[in-house]
């Protein structure tokens, strides 16, 4: 079914009245509580409100009012609570709704529910039926009901405003105000199409076009380069813990979800699967992963523990990369080889080599690692000790990369270099600070908490500079739908370009009408009703 903006409403006019549907639902959440709100939106709205009221006469509109709610089967009344109308269009979803505000027993909520299914031409909705009825009327953009959901399922304080300001439109308006652009500019290129060569105003027409669709095209690539900030922010950044066994992995995700949630023991090789969980860190949402402690292994299991880590640490967004302070005060490492023994350690642990452009993979040192010395096999001198800045204070990646002290191999990675308790305070002197090893160091003690405010401040940095500011000038993307469809969008404008260079002013045209398509498709313009099902699906029932 295709569908623009103007012709929604009437499309929605005639289905409704076709059908007759009305729907009903709580649309609070489920459970016991002090208010329970249940919606009806659809034509027998005002019908269901005056036979549950027991009157002839609606309320009036947007006036809350105090109501006796009575079972029409049995004239009982059910409850004392609160009924809104809201005549049609000005509602939410553009109908006729209403709302009753009743006590939230499940016995009340239950009989409420059973009154209304009993009345004809109303059914309960199915998820996310009002806000598709929203939309079907006009009343709202496809960005801004993805925006609804988002803010609906938002549990960081970041998430709640990318959420609110793509509700708001402001998302929904750049794709609108480019699709507007494009659209002036087919009709400049459809112009010069029909209009006689004689006549002046096809070469200013194309001229205007085509700097134009440049201009758009070049917005639509920096919008595309955001290193998918947004996205990250609404599905959250993948952190995976990794390092060798017992070196307190499971310890530091503990501390930092501040709950058991894996075993920590004395046994290396304790943590067999990766324990997964979801917290929210300053305020944004991270997905904090305690993986199985890498090592070469003939037990089955752990086999399958260390190929689920590798995996993890493959996919993750950040890494930290734990270490045992005691290991890495043993290591002869030169100061200013720091970085590379860092780089060989994760080379030796077998970690994927997606940000290891400077190492060779192809021959990893199992041998080393099978020694089981894999710390202690940089045979060069101990540096000397007044070279060496152990650095308690961790050092943002940005100053870092400002510095150009940065290993670009190291650019997810964190080092967390665990178990500083057991060292004395001249063997502390010996350990890497964030400019030796060029990436984030931070020294930590699980056991004491040590250090444990720098990594979490450190690792806040990088999770905001991973999601982005939410409230920044221009919104960033926040769906990999969006994503796919801006880069069709961007490819037929750099195809128009082509067209225009080489004269084929029709296949010009074509492009740019495709290019619309591709931002009809995100903002619900064109041939959107395949997309709908999976839009509105993720929403609870109520919304
Ligand atoms: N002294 C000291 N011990 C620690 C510290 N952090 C963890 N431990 C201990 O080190 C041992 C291993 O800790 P875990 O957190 O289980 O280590 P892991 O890296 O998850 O180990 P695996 O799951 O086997 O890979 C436990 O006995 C912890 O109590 C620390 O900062 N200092
Ligand atoms: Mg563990």
């Amino acid at each position: 079914m295709r569908l623009t903006l103007r012709s929604k409403s009437t499309l929605f006019q005639s289905y409704s009245t076709k059908t007759g549907s009305t729907v009903f639902a709580l649309s609070s959440g489920h459970g016991r509580c002090g208010v329970a709100v249940i919606r009806v939106s659809g034509p027998s709205s005002s019908e269901a409100v005056k036979t549950l009221c027991g009157k002839t006469k609606l309320p009036h509109p947007r006036l809350a009012s105090l109501q006796r709610l009575i079972d029409p089967s049995t004239s009982e009344v059910i409850d004392r609570g609160i009924v809104l109308w809201f005549p049609g269009p000005a509602s939410f979803t553009g109908e006729d709704c209403a709302e009753f505000h009743v006590h939230g027993g499940t016995a009340v909520v239950t009989a409420i529910l059973d009154a209304l299914g009993s009345l004809p031409g109303l059914h309960h909705a199915a998820p996310g039926d009002f806000a598709r009825r929203a939309f079907l009327n006009g009343k709202m953009g496809l960005t801004e009901v993805e925006g609804l959901g988002d803010l609906i399922n938002a549990e960081t304080e970041a998430q709640r405003r990318q959420a609110i300001r793509q509700m708001e439109g402001d998302l929904g308006n750049i794709y609108s105000d480019w699709r507007n652009r494009i659209l002036k500019c087919l009709a400049n290129v459809e112009a010069f199409i029909d209009f006689d060569e004689e006549e002046n105003i096809e070469e200013d027409a194309m001229k205007i076009a085509t700097v134009e669709v440049e201009k758009v095209s070049k917005e639509v690539e920096h919008h595309l380069a955001d290193n998918r900030r947004g996205e990250r922010l609404r599905e959250g950044v993948h952190v995976a813990i990794i390092g060798a066994p017992n070196v307190g992995k499971s310890s530091l995700l503990n501390m930092l979800c501040r709950r058991p949630a894996a075993i920590v023991s004395p046994i290396a090789g304790t943590t067999r699967d990766v324990v997964e969980t979801a917290i929210n860190f300053t305020g944004y949402p991270v997905l904090l992963s305690d993986t199985a402690g890498l090592r070469e292994t003939t037990d089955i299991i752990e086999k399958e523990g260390v190929k689920r880590a590798l995996d993890r640490a493959q996919k993750a967004d950040l890494k930290v990369l734990m270490m045992d302070a005691t290991n890495v005060i043993n290591t002869k490492s030169p100061h200013s080889k720091w970085s590379e023994y860092i780089l060989d350690h994760m080379v030796c642990l077998g970690i994927p080599a997606t940000t290891l452009q400077n190492f060779d993979q192809s021959s990893p040192n199992t041998e080393y690692m099978n020694s089981g010395q894999f710390l202690e096999t940089k045979k060069s001198s101990s540096p000397p000790a007044q070279d060496m800045h152990p650095d308690q204070e961790s050092v943002s990646r940005e100053v870092l990369d400002q510095s150009g002290d940065e290993d670009p191999a190291l650019n997810s990675v964190i080092v967390a270099i665990n178990k500083s308790d057991l060292l004395s305070e001249k063997e502390r002197t010996l350990l890497p600070s964030s400019k030796d090893a060029k990436c984030p160091v931070c020294i930590l003690s699980c056991s004491t908490s040590e250090g444990l405010d720098a990594f979490t401040a450190l690792l806040a940095d990088q999770v905001k500079d991973l999601c982005g500011d939410p409230l920044a000038s221009s919104p960033t993307l926040t769906q990999v739908r969006h994503r796919a469809h801006l880069k069709l969008c961007h490819q037929h404008l750099v195809r128009y370009q082509s067209h225009v260079s080489s004269q084929n002013t029709v296949l010009a045209a074509e492009a740019l009408r495709r290019a619309l398509r591709e931002l009809g498709q995100i903002t619900g313009t064109v041939s959107v009703e395949d997309v709908l099902d999976v839009i509105f699906k993720d929403f609870c029932i109520g919304k």
